[in-house]
């Protein structure tokens, strides 16, 4: 019979700790310097964070030094594990098993820990529900305290949100990815919710952490209030649940309450443009097709110098706004800054200097507080008079009664006697650390300064002592040293023995030395230690007076950070606006969308970029569009490959959005009727991960669009049907033009970019249809690109030119054209000359009109 196993103590409180936690969680237990893991914990960590695995009697163990923890949690977090941190909570004492506790479990969407977040991103965690009563969500960002929620009958008006938001971690009722599962079979919601929820850390959590009664109270306690109309939420709303599971999940992972939430808003897919999972990867908004930052159009319209002006760039970004007044105010914000550019570059070299007060703020209260920290607050706030001075010089610039600046400059609080307090009582440099000590001013507090003095008098103590002893007994080489285990003692070489004096008590030998203490010292050793330790005590009890005096004005310090936040973005946007030639849209709620000479934002910065900032033959031409949903509702597009349709029908849309977020926008004027929708459905997006053919993500989404656009939407569209045979695409383009077209007076601005020549003759068939085309100049058989939009139809494609461009071989072009000549002539016996196969498709014939049906006939 095999052995019974004794558990030590210590491993017995390791089990107990270690059955409460959920799955794919990394325990790190605290045994002295070190965190250690073991059994399997031990196996896993030291595969994430390649550290030696080691065995001890019969288990694995793998170990961090406690002071490195932070980067090595960081690692662990990145692949989507938790970390759970069991502390040592007690003084340890020899022969005593020390207690230890819980501390925390750090997840990756819980975690506000500085090192651990990106600071230009917001890191939210997210919550779904969705049943018969429709698709409810919350999110919340626990490193500012950002809360939301939001309830749709249709799922498809809040996936676009939750895309945006991005979250880092996303909680579900448990068996619902299993559900969606079986739902999943040609339905795109739960296609890309699975999408979704696979590209993420997920946890999946019981039902009754949903419930939206307990949810509803659960927010109620936090936020300190009875009611949520104060923030015009009903109490009975259906993304409470989701909302208080995410409360639920906060506490269980912080080990307490979170202490940085003030307040919950509602987000209304009614309010805000709505942009597709789909749009936003085909017009790269967040992140180009690369999955990269580079690239995309929030890069490019960055110009903010603080990491929480960023942040707040991506928030507008994820809920583009319909709402014109608000639009309004922050185009004119822009206006007043791009209109005074000395003061608009002062206000950013002096924003440089501004710390990130939300994420400082969220951090101490949840209990993680640092001096250099707290000394961002003071060096932040003594920024704030000269920022104000120099808004001010902008906003007085304007003679008119009300300034757009006037609202965010009512909100920057100075806070003169919390400035003072924080200026008095800190270091100018300030450890990122509380154990380093050190960090209060000389004079704050006399009481500290007393014991400081003892601690510095201890220290001449100490070098006299040294000196005095050198002389009485004539060792010159006599040293009075410190460690750890022993304190403080008189060391003399082995040589110098014979001259060691009586009072002399023998401590420790070691190979070249012996090593004393006198009665004196020891006396003194006491008394050192008694300093010190009363000194560290009291700095701390000063440190934590100085964080409650900052806490006290959180909510001041709160409205000031996000005022910093919105006047860096309109700063930057006005930068941005100079050096790009931008101009101020003007919006109205008219079906019109008139821009003259538009941009690409990204494309552009690109060309430049690639031609080392020199214009001319990389500039960008610029092209303008008038389109109504009530007049001209669509436009045709037609032209050579590489002419540049998609750049244009796609920067239609980004300036749409641009103007949509309150930014300025690359054209030299633009009026723009706002829109509810921005659908696109552009490129291949080859899908083959998710098991979707490319044809049938683009039906996908072209059914998206056919049943979500209204007259206000606007939607652009590059080479439907493409994916398929010719007759099958050209057929099913020309019925979602018709089907966009419809009977009605008018239907979604529409740009519909083509190679199908048959389609251009639709004009003659519909009323709110017209033939553009991007110009190209041929030259000896040759084409040359010059990237302008025309009105009327192209008259052929190019393809066989453009493919000559591209390096094809010779004689592949010159079978090509033989063959392109015969089909064109439609003769449909192509002679077979090995080695070009036959063409399988069959020719092309052309479209009639036929003239007294009013119908379009293909044969
Ligand atoms: N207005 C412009 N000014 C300067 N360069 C442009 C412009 N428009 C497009 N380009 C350049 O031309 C390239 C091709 O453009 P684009 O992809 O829009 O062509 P396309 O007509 O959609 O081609 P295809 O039909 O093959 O998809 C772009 O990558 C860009 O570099």
């Amino acid at each position: 019979m095999a052995r019974e196993k004794k558990i030590t103590p210590m491993m017995q409180q390791y089990y107990e700790v270690r059955k409460t936690l959920p799955a794919n969680t990394l325990l790190l237990f605290r045994l002295g310097d070190f965190y250690e893991m073991f059994h399997e914990d031990a196996e896993v960590g030291a595969q994430v964070l390649g550290i030696t695995l080691t065995k001890r009697s019969d288990y694995k163990m793998a170990g961090i030094p406690f002071h490195a923890a932070e980067q090595y949690i960081g690692k662990v977090l990145k692949v989507g594990m938790k970390v759970a941190i069991c502390e040592q909570v007690e003084t340890p004492q020899a022969g005593k098993l020390v207690k230890r506790a819980l501390t925390r479990i750090l997840t990756p969407g819980t975690t506000i820990e500085d090192n651990q977040l990106d600071s230009q991103r917001n890191h939210y965690l997210a919550a779904i529900e969705y049943d018969k009563a429709g698709f409810s969500l919350a999110w919340i960002d626990l490193s500012t305290g950002e809360f939301r929620i939001a309830h749709d009958s249709k799922p498809d008006d809040l996936l676009p949100v939750l895309v945006s938001i991005d979250p880092a971690e996303l909680l579900l009722i448990e068996g619902t990815q299993e559900n969606w599962q079986k739902h999943s079979h040609n339905n795109p919601v739960f296609e890309e919710l699975i999408h979704f929820a696979n590209s993420r850390s997920t946890s999946e959590q019981p039902a009754f952490q949903f419930d939206c009664d307990s949810g509803s109270q659960a927010v109620m306690e936090i936020l300190g209030v009875i009611n949520l109309e104060g923030f015009g939420i009903d109490k009975t709303h259906d993304a409470l649940g989701c909302a208080g599971a995410l409360l639920h999940y906060a506490r269980e992972t912080l080990r307490s309450e979170p202490k940085n939430l003030s307040s919950i808003s509602e987000y209304s897919s009614k309010a805000s443009l709505l942009i597709d999972p789909a749009t936003l990867r085909n017009l790269e908004i967040f992140k180009s097709t690369r999955g990269l930052r580079e690239g995309s159009l929030i890069e490019a319209i960055n110009g903010c110098k603080t990491a929480a002006g960023a942040r707040l760039l991506e928030q507008w970004l994820i809920a583009p706004e319909r709402d014109i007044p608000e639009l309004n105010r922050r185009l004119d914000s822009v206006e007043q800054f791009f209109g005074n550019p000395m003061a608009a570059t002062e206000l950013q070299s002096t924003l440089k200097s501004v710390r990130d007060i939300q994420r400082i703020l969220s951090r101490m209260q949840n209990r993680l507080r640092n001096p250099r920290e707290l000394g961002g607050v003071r060096d932040t706030l003594a920024q704030i008079p000269e920022l104000k001075a120099s808004i001010q010089e902008v906003a007085s610039a304007d003679p008119a009664d009300t300034n757009p600046l006037d609202g965010l400059t009512n909100r920057l609080h100075e806070l003169p006697a919390l400035t003072e307090l924080l200026d008095r009582a800190l270091k100018e440099e300030l450890p990122s650390k509380l154990d380093d000590g050190g960090y209060i001013a000389t004079g704050y507090d006399p009481e500290l300064d007393r014991m400081l003095s003892l601690t510095t008098d201890n220290k001449v103590w100490l070098a006299d002592l040294e000196s005095g002893e050198r002389e009485r007994t004539g060792i010159k080489n006599l040293k009075v040293k410190y460690n750890g285990a022993f304190g403080y003692f008189i060391e003399v070489t082995k040589s110098n023995l014979s001259l060691v004096p009586e009072n002399y008590i023998r401590k420790q030998t070691t190979v070249n030395a012996e090593r004393f203490i006198t009665e004196d010292l020891k006396v003194k050793e006491k008394e050192i230690f008694h300093a010190e330790e009363n000194s560290k005590r009291r700095e701390e009890e000063l440190f934590l007076g100085l964080i409650e005096a900052v806490l006290e004005e959180s909510a001041a310090l709160k409205e000031t950070a996000a005022a910093l936040a919105e006047l860096d973005v309109f700063c930057g946007w006005s930068e941005i606006a100079r050096r790009w030639d931008y101009s101020k849209p003007e919006l109205n709620d008219t079906d019109l969308l008139d821009i003259d000479q538009g941009r690409h934002p990204v494309v552009e910065q690109m060309l430049r970029k690639d031609s080392q900032g020199l214009a001319g033959s990389h500039a960008f031409v610029p092209n303008g569009i008038n389109i109504s949903a009530s007049n001209n509702q669509i436009h045709l597009i037609t032209g050579p490959n590489m002419a540049g349709k998609s750049t244009f029908i796609r920067q239609v849309a980004l300036i749409t959005l641009m103007a949509q977020v309150g930014c300025w926008v690359p054209a030299a004027s633009a009026k723009i009727g706002v829109v509810d929708r921005i659908f696109s459905r552009v490129g291949a997006s080859d899908d083959l991960a998710r098991g979707n053919s490319t044809f049938m993500v683009e039906m996908n989404e072209t059914a998206n669009i056919l049943n979500n656009a209204t007259e206000s939407s606007l939607i652009i569209l590059d080479e439907i049907g493409r994916g398929t045979s010719t007759y099958d695409g050209l057929s099913i383009a020309w019925s979602v033009i018709e089907h966009l077209h419809r009977d009605t007076e008018a239907g979604p601005k529409t740009l519909f970019a083509t190679h199908y020549q048959e389609l251009t003759q639709l004009d003659k068939h519909l009323n709110r249809l017209e033939n553009y085309s991007v110009a190209v100049k041929e030259w000896n058989d040759d084409i040359v690109f010059v990237r302008q939009v025309v009105k009327g139809a192209a008259d052929r494609s190019y393809g066989i030119q453009v493919a000559r461009l591209a390096g094809l071989p010779t004689p592949v072009i010159d079978r090509a054209k033989e063959i392109l000549e015969k089909l064109e002539s439609d003769d449909s016996t192509v002679t077979v000359s090995s080695p070009t196969p036959t063409p399988v498709a069959k020719p092309r014939k052309k479209i009639k009109v036929a003239k007294d049906e009013n119908q379009l006939g293909l044969f």
